[in-house]
């Protein structure tokens, strides 16, 4: 029996041989690139991979080389489309109307929307972001908010997109697919609840506390200690606290930011209710133009995934080969497609970075609707 040096002398032989019939492969594969930058051509043809995968199982005799040739052959055609991305980009053909850099926002004339009323964190976001004395307005809803945008009856709309306790708000992923708005900024900030009731209220008359879902979501601890008083879900802080104000009843309360009781004259009968301390959420300044600011750092787009094992898995690997680090993914379903996803992924970058054109343009080929939502 050969020893362990010599079957390794013996791989090393055969591993010379692979190694120069990798090179020699991207050879002719960087030629096919030129052939497609000059004749226009997209890089992935799924029907010739398809038939190489059948073909080159068809060439061993075990199932579990007929598996491992095809891994093998799926990394090795995924490394020769993504060096013909790089021959495209680098030839200029990127595809779709670009971003455009910009140096600022213009935010001192700029008339901004918020979703909701006097008092809501959104409001709060939004003064944070544009300042205090900004020229804003509320709509109901955040579809309101987007159409606003759309139409140009204002410039920039401010929508929250993330809780640290709640996770996602899905509404606003699912708007940013159907409206063509960009983001352009984000702003974090810190959201305290309070109960609050009408002045002289006391717990233990309470029996009904109306607030936003979210909010009712990330104060659960506290309201199970009155698992006697009803929950009920309105659209937003700060109607639950005009509510109160409005219904001049002393057995309700909201769980609303002391700024939005202050607002509506109300008491805060408990301070400081959220499950975690830390608690904050993430609004997105969005806009109908696709600009983006000179020095934006994140990335976020969204795409659709082919219904087949392993697809996902290859899209990501975009981001590993092109060094790009993924700060966030989060899916959600589509519509009228029972079990199918779209996926939205935030990513570290700026679209004038030659790893972001190269990983985009292998995600737009590989992917079903890619969209950009914008870099901020
Ligand atoms: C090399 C080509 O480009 C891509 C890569 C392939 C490969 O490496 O074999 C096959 C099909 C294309 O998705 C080609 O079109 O032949």
């Amino acid at each position: 029996m050969a020893t362990l040096e010599e079957l390794r002398g013996q791989l090393d032989v055969v591993d010379d041989q692979i190694v120069k019939l990798y090179e020699e492969r991207m050879k002719i594969c960087e030629q096919v690139g030129e052939y497609k930058v000059e004749a226009g051509r997209k890089v992935f043809d799924r029907v010739r991979e398809k038939e190489k995968l059948q073909n080159v199982a068809s060439k061993v005799s075990s199932d579990f080389d007929k598996k491992g040739i095809q891994e093998l052959y799926q990394q090795l055609m995924s490394m020769s489309r993504k060096l013909q991305y790089q021959q495209l980009v680098k030839a200029g053909a990127l595809g779709r109307l670009p971003f455009i850099e910009i140096d600022s926002l213009g935010v001192e004339k700029a008339r901004v929307v918020f979703q909701g009323m006097e008092g809501a964190y959104g409001q709060a976001a939004m003064k944070t972001y544009f300042g205090e004395d900004c020229n804003s307005y509320s709509v109901r809803t955040f579809r309101d908010a987007m159409e606003a945008i759309e139409e140009g009856a204002a410039d920039y709309a401010v929508l929250p997109i993330e809780n640290s306790t709640a996770g996602a708000v899905n509404e606003v992923y699912d708007l940013l697919v159907e409206f063509e708005n960009y983001i352009v900024g984000e702003v974090i900030i810190p959201i305290t609840h309070t109960l609050a009731g009408l002045p002289g209220a006391q717990l233990s008359e309470l029996k009904r506390v109306y607030s936003k879902a979210e909010a009712l979501m990330q104060t659960t601890r506290f309201l199970e200690e009155h698992s006697d008083w009803q929950q009920i879900s309105v659209a937003n802080t700060a109607i639950a606290a005009k509510k109160i104000l409005d219904d001049q009843d002393r057995t309700q309360a909201a769980v609303c930011s002391a700024y939005a009781a202050k607002v509506y004259g109300l008491e805060v009968l408990e301070d400081n209710i959220n499950d975690e301390s830390g608690n904050c959420t993430r609004f997105i300044i969005v806009t109908n133009q696709k600009v983006f600011l000179k020095g934006a750092k994140k990335i976020s787009i969204c795409f659709e995934v082919p219904h087949e094992s392993g697809s996902l898995y290859h899209l990501l690997s975009h981001f590993i080969y092109n060094d790009l680090n993924m700060s966030k993914i989060e899916s959600r379903p589509i519509e009228g497609r029972s079990w199918e996803y779209r996926f939205f992924v935030d990513f570290e970058g700026n679209l004038e970075e030659p790893g972001v054109k190269n990983a985009l343009r292998g995600l737009r080929e590989e992917s079903r609707s890619l969209k950009i939502l914008g870099n901020y």
